[in-house]
């Protein structure tokens, strides 16, 4: 538990050098984030248990494997993890879907939680919480934080870029959350932005300012 795994895949490398571009817009933006969601979450859902089940195909009787354990649910810090949600739920299609909405305030960076809705079996499901970026680490500590308060014990934290800073804040608040991501970044600038990073995911994703 806790670990850091920056995946390397050359189609996640590659893809996320597309979205960096400032030239690249919105539509291209947006669907590129959803597959690198995708492909995050494929290497995420490596531990996923699995169970003996019995099937009858056209030629014979046999014991095969299916997902066993607990359900899954997909929770994005609204908005820019919202991008990612699809992407995720083309893997696992009967994951329930939670959304903790937040926004960093411009001056102190601290995270302003404005909404929260999850399924209420939530503490009987691993959680993928999801948000492109991971910068101060203080929306994802608190999203964490919120989970746990309302019972979820299986968390992971996806996320597209990362910041050294931002998985320091969430490693030692939460020792117990691994984090995926597809690149840990140089750091932040004054404004609390990822260097290079990619901008404002949410501003990139929906076309606001
Ligand atoms: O690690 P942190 O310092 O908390 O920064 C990361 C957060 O900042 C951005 O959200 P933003 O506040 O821009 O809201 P938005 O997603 O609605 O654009 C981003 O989507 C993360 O949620
Ligand atoms: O670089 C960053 C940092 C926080 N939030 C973003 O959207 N981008
Ligand atoms: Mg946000």
């Amino acid at each position: 538990m806790g670990q850091v795994v920056e995946v390397n895949h050359p189609l996640i490398q590659h893809k996320l050098t597309i979205i960096r571009d400032e030239k690249v817009g919105t539509k291209d933006f947006r669907a590129l984030v959803d597959e690198l969601a995708m492909l995050l979450t494929y290497e995420a859902s490596r531990d996923l248990p699995l169970e003996e089940v019995q099937v009858k195909t056209p030629i014979q009787e046999t014991t095969k494997k299916q997902l066993a354990g607990k359900k899954l649910a997909v929770v994005p810090i609204l908005r820019a993890g919202l991008g990612m949600v699809d992407g995720i739920l083309q893997l696992i299609p009967a994951a329930k879907v939670g959304h903790i909405g937040m926004y960093r305030d411009e001056k102190t960076l601290e995270p302003v939680e404005y909404f929260i809705k999850l399924p209420e079996d939530i503490d009987q499901r691993e959680v993928l919480l999801v948000d492109p970026m991971l910068a101060t680490g203080g929306s994802a500590k608190d999203a964490i934080s919120a989970l746990k308060k309302r019972g979820a014990e299986q968390i992971k934290l996806i996320t597209l870029v990362s910041s050294p800073e931002g998985i320091q804040a969430v490693t030692a608040a939460h020792p117990d959350v691994d984090i995926y991501t597809a690149s840990i970044d140089e750091g932040l600038n004054d404004d609390g932005y990822i260097v290079p990073g990619l901008g404002d995911a949410g501003d990139r994703l929906f076309g606001t300012h």
